[in-house]
């Protein structure tokens, strides 16, 4: 059965960041996922964890200024500096909340310019190596061009080619489902093929990027193939509810934790 972790950026956000890890916990889950923690102590979510019994699955790496459009550094030649500050930012996070994967935005950028795809490519190995002897994995998520214009990283294949040819044991495919079908469809292909590089998935509803319990995506059935493929990793639920948070859970009640949290 797939390990879910709730986003605790887009759900359960009736309350404030620090109380849905509780709210997640009593819906059912074991661990949860964020986009950016950075305006939280690493204590105060360390110990939300502990005292909710959850794991941090995931959470990304500081992007800069999301408000005046940036998003992330790791292909952007003129951002080297700022992308070593994000390195040095996410670690103490990753030690209080003891996460083994973080994602390391690509930035907007031009994929077809030599410049931007060896900032990548240095980027990734930098952060690689500065994140390894604390067993954490540098993940890279393909993202599609209708959410986010411009963004360097938006192609699967690319994505796959990359790792491949890498070869860093600690460098991974963050595969969004939602994402996938939007940029290529075929994704049962795409899981069984990319399964020995995927250190994360995560999931939504396509087009509405909300529940997954309908429109284009049969999730049911893509959840019994990462059971037969072996998938061991998180499913990280990234959506937006419909509304109310738990009021959209029927889809999970199959999949949820039974017994009380701590
Ligand atoms: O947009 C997504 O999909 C993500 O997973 C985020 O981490 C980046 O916005
Ligand atoms: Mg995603």
């Amino acid at each position: 059965m797939p390990r879910f972790a709730a986003n605790l950026t887009l759900m359960f956000t009736e309350v404030p960041l620090l109380e849905r890890f509780a709210a997640a916990a009593a819906a059912g889950f074991t661990a949860v996922e964020m986009l950016f923690p950075y305006d939280y102590a690493p204590g105060a979510l360390g110990d939300r964890l502990e005292r909710h019994g959850l794991t941090q699955a995931l959470f990304n790496l500081w992007p800069g200024d999301w408000a005046s459009g940036e998003r992330g550094f790791a292909a952007r030649p003129d951002k080297f500096a700022e992308l070593q500050d994000s390195l040095r930012r996410a670690l103490p996070y990753a030690q209080a909340t003891g996460a083994k994967r973080v994602h390391m935005m690509a930035g907007i950028a031009d994929r077809h310019d030599i410049a931007t795809v060896a900032a990548f490519r240095k980027s990734l190995a930098v952060a690689a190596h500065f994140f390894a002897p604390h067993g954490i994995d540098v993940l890279i998520e393909p993202i599609n061009g209708r959410d986010m214009p411009g963004y360097f990283l938006n192609d699967v294949d690319f994505a796959r080619d990359l790792i491949r040819e890498l070869q860093i044991p600690n460098v991974k495919l963050q595969l969004d489902l939602y994402h996938c079908q939007i940029l290529h469809g075929d994704v049962t292909m795409r899981l069984r093929e990319l399964l020995p590089i995927i250190g994360h998935i995560q999931i939504a509803s396509v087009p509405s990027r909300q529940e997954p319990d309908g429109e284009e995506l049969n999730y049911p059935f893509l959840f019994d193939e990462l059971d037969r493929l072996g998938y061991t990793g998180f499913v990280g639920c990234e959506y937006w509810p419909r509304g109310d948070t738990v009021a959209g859970l029927g889809w999970f009640q199959r999949y949820a934790r039974k017994t009380a949290p701590r």
